[in-house]
C-alpha cells in the first residue's frame, strides 16, 4: 500500500505528495510524543519575520525541506526561512508554513502544515512573486485527534485520513465541499477594539442573533490554529476572519499571503467557498514580497460575501 493514494494526484506531483505524506507521518509521531524525549514547545529563536520560533517550527521546517528535496522541488519558500532556497534540481516550487498554530504545541491542541505548489520559475523569487492563481495545487495537514491531509490539484478537494496501523493515508472524501451557509464564525474577539468598522459591523450583527438584522443566532469559535479552523469549516461550514487591525504590526493582518492565505483560498474556492481580503478575491492577488501579510476572510460562500458587502458599504 503506497503512503499516499495516487488516483487524484497529477502523476508528476506524486513523488512530492508521497514525500509530503511521509514527512507528515514523521512529524505526527514526534508531536504525539511531545514531552517524552523532547520539548517541542521550547523557544528556539526568532525567524526572519520577527516571529518567535518554537523547537517544532524548526524541526518541521527541516523535515519538509528534506521532503521537498526528495519530491522534485527546485524552489523552497518557507515561513521559517528568510529567502527562497534553491535546491538545484526539480520542476516544482513549494511554499510552506511547516508548522501552523505554534502557540498550541504544548497544549495538545491541533496544529498543522500548509503548502502550495507552483511550477518552478527561472529564478527562485519569481517562483512565488507571481499571481497566486498560478498555483497548481495546495493542501494542509492537520495533526489532531486524527491526522488528515486535505488537498486539491484543481479537480475539487480531496480529504485523506492517516491510518496509523497501515502507515498510509486513506481517501475518505473525493469531493469535499464547504457547506454554502452556516451559523459559525471564527475571529479573535480580543482584538474587537482594533478592528476596522466593516469587521465590527459583521460581528455585531452575528452577536445580535435573533434580535438583529440576520434574525438568527450564531456561534463563535477561536482555536488560534488556522489549520484547525479551516478543517472545521471544510467539514461543517462557517467563516474565518483575521482582519487588518489598529495594532502596530497588524496593518495587513497577521497571516501570510504566500504560505497561508493563498493555499487556503485555493482550497476554499475548489470546495465551493470563497476567500477575500475584504476588498477583493485572494486568488486575484500577486505577492509583492515573500513574507507579505494580508487581511484574510474565508469559508462558506454566503458568509464571505456578507463580509465583503460590509466592506463595500452594501450590507
Ligand atoms: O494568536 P492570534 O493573534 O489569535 O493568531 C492566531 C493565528 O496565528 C497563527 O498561529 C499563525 O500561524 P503560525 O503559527 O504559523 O505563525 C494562525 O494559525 C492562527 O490563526
Ligand atoms: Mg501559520
Ligand atoms: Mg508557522
Amino acid at each position: 500500500m503506497p503512503a499516499f493514494p495516487p488516483a487524484h494526484v497529477p502523476p508528476g506531483l506524486l513523488p512530492l505528495m508521497e514525500a509530503v505524506a511521509a514527512a507528515a507521518m514523521t512529524l505526527a509521531a514526534r508531536i504525539a510524543r511531545n514531552g517524552v524525549a523532547e520539548h517541542l514547545g521550547a523557544a528556539a529563536g526568532v525567524n526572519s519575520d520577527g516571529d518567535a520560533q518554537k523547537a517544532l517550527d524548526v524541526i518541521a521546517d527541516e523535515v519538509f525541506l528534506a521532503a521537498a528535496r526528495a519530491g522534485g522541488v527546485r524552489h523552497y519558500a518557507s515561513e521559517e526561512q528568510e529567502t527562497v532556497l534553491d535546491l538545484g534540481a526539480g520542476a516544482w516550487a513549494l511554499a510552506i508554513d511547516p508548522l501552523d498554530g505554534s502557540s498550541n504545541i504544548d497544549t495538545n491542541v491541533s496544529v498543522g502544515t500548509i503548502f502550495s505548489v507552483y511550477p518552478a520559475a527561472a529564478h527562485p523569487e519569481a517562483s512565488f512573486l507571481r499571481p497566486v492563481a498560478e498555483q497548481i495545487g495546495a493542501g494542509y495537514v492537520i495533526y489532531g485527534p486524527q491526522v488528515a491531509l486535505v488537498c486539491s490539484f484543481g479537480q475539487g478537494v480531496q480529504r485523506y485520513v492517516l491510518d496509523l496501523d497501515a502507515r498510509a493515508f486513506v481517501l475518505v472524501d473525493v469531493a469535499a465541499a464547504i457547506p454554502p451557509a452556516a451559523a459559525e464564525f471564527a475571529i479573535n474577539a480580543s482584538n474587537y477594539r482594533h478592528w476596522p468598522a466593516p469587521v465590527r459591523a459583521f460581528v455585531d450583527e452575528c452577536l445580535a442573533g435573533t434580535e438583529g438584522p440576520r434574525a438568527r443566532n450564531f456561534n463563535m469559535r477561536w482555536i488560534a490554529s488556522l489549520v484547525a479552523e479551516a478543517h472545521r469549516i471544510f467539514i461543517r461550514g462557517g467563516v474565518f476572519l483575521y482582519p487588518a487591525d489598529g495594532r502596530k504590526g497588524y496593518e495587513a493582518g497577521r497571516l501570510r499571503l504566500v504560505y497561508e492565505c493563498a493555499p487556503m483560498a485555493y482550497l476554499a474556492v475548489q470546495a465551493g467557498g470563497g476567500a477575500t481580503d475584504g476588498q477583493g478575491a485572494i486568488l486575484d492577488m500577486v505577492p509583492a514580497t515573500l513574507h507579505q501579510r494580508v487581511p484574510f476572510v474565508f469559508g462558506s460562500r454566503a458568509k464571505v460575501d456578507r463580509v465583503a458587502a460590509h466592506f463595500a458599504g452594501e450590507a
